[in-house]
């Protein structure tokens, strides 16, 4: 088995670059620093891209979708075969991934990457690498090979979509029981205790929250999962669709192409990546704060501030892409505003007034 991801190099983001789209933003007809952040995510973008002028359109969406052995703890509010159901939804084009992906205009693929039973699609990318993980209480949820192999699928996968030509990855998943395996991977790698980090993903009762606290401690302390190894961490505790995502993150970096990251899942994927090559969290977005108390930790460590924070917590990459016409908005800014001296307008400010002065 080849694994592309570890022979992938990560260039640098470029300060030069940025630096100067700062200064061209400084000379756009409106007062310095009056577009707030959207100046500071054009210069991000610039910096990622190389590009004075970045583009994000067209985004592509990628979706991994897997399943978890956990789930017959009893960890989620609803049972496995939804992971399979929703995907024939997203195949069908009636989830809500595919209504925001149809609005702004993204790519949209799917990837089964294992989910626990057979979907016969011409349309479903299948690179399943197992059926759903293995029950990670009672062993590993996989091998180290099969994470290895989940992290290639997500690089390749999403090395496709860029060169068909999207300027922006949005990496998204489904799959039942995932807000279980990424508690566990995140209190794996930041040794957070398990009781901070865990909420009701799709929407368990107290009772039940209170098992997934239990299920998550006791396999933690089973598994013992080695918190400076990733890799390590994904194949005994993790989740198949957290891998492909990671790699699809590092295969974005890898070709300078910035990444809209979405919720809790999605983000501790993005944990996992920062953690096989710190360069790729220099290509990272973050598009909303998700409802799951333990995506607050994650943003923590990865040190971004989220666009959005609209209560949201569906997964999908649906946050990220409701936050893409946001980064549009950046980029648009840079391409299309006047100058000040294109359009004839007196760039300096008179004593104690912001207002611009007609020539
Ligand atoms: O992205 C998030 O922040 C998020 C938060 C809670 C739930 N989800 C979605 O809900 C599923 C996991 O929830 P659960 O309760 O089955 O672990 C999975 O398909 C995710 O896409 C996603
Ligand atoms: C219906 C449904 C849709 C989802 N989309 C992402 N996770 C999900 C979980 C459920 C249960």
């Amino acid at each position: 088995m080849k694994n592309h991801w570890k022979n992938a190099s990560i260039p640098a983001i470029d300060k030069k670059v940025g630096r100067d789209a700062q200064t061209y933003i400084h000379s756009l007809t409106k007062p310095v620093g009056s577009l707030g952040r959207l100046e500071d995510l054009a210069v991000s973008l610039a910096s990622m891209t190389k590009e004075r002028f970045p583009t994000v359109f067209p985004p592509g969406v990628l979706i991994f979708a897997a399943d978890h052995g956990i789930v017959s703890e009893g960890v989620s509010a609803y049972p496995q075969e939804v992971t399979g159901q929703m995907v024939r939804n997203f195949l069908n084009g009636g989830a809500a991934i595919n209504v925001f992906s149809k609005q702004i205009g993204a790519k949209l693929n799917i990837v089964d990457i294992g989910i626990a039973a057979e979907i016969n699609s011409q349309t479903l990318i299948s690179r399943k690498v197992r059926y759903g993980t293995a029950n990670f209480l009672l062993g590993d949820a996989m091998i180290r090979e099969e994470a290895e192999q989940a992290i290639d699928a997500g690089y390749q996968t999403a090395n496709e979509m860029i060169n068909n030509g999207i300027k922006c990855l949005i990496p998204g998943e489904m799959g039942i029981g995932n807000t279980t395996a990424s508690s566990a991977v995140v209190a794996a790698v930041s040794g957070e205790e398990v009781d901070t980090l865990v909420g009701t993903g799709t929407g368990i009762e107290k009772e039940k929250l209170q098992i997934k606290k239990d299920v998550i401690e006791k396999a933690l302390a089973l598994r013992k999962p080695n918190g400076d190894d990733p890799v390590d961490v994904l194949s005994k505790v993790g989740g198949l669709e957290i891998a492909g995502m990671a790699g699809a993150m590092l295969a974005a970096s890898s070709r300078s192409i910035p990444i809209l990251v979405d919720g809790f899942i999605a983000s501790t994927a993005a944990l996992i990546a920062k953690m096989i090559c710190s360069a790729s969290a220099d290509y990272m977005i973050l598009g909303h704060r998700s409802a799951e108390p333990g995506h607050m930790k994650v943003i923590k460590l990865l040190g971004k501030e989220p666009i959005l924070d609209l209560g949201m917590r569906l997964g999908e990459g649906s946050g990220a892409a409701i936050a893409f016409p946001v980064l549009q908005s950046a980029s648009l800014m840079i391409n299309e505003m006047a100058t000040f001296e294109a359009a004839q307008i007196s760039a300096k400010k008179q004593e104690g007034e912001t207002r611009l002065v007609y020539k």
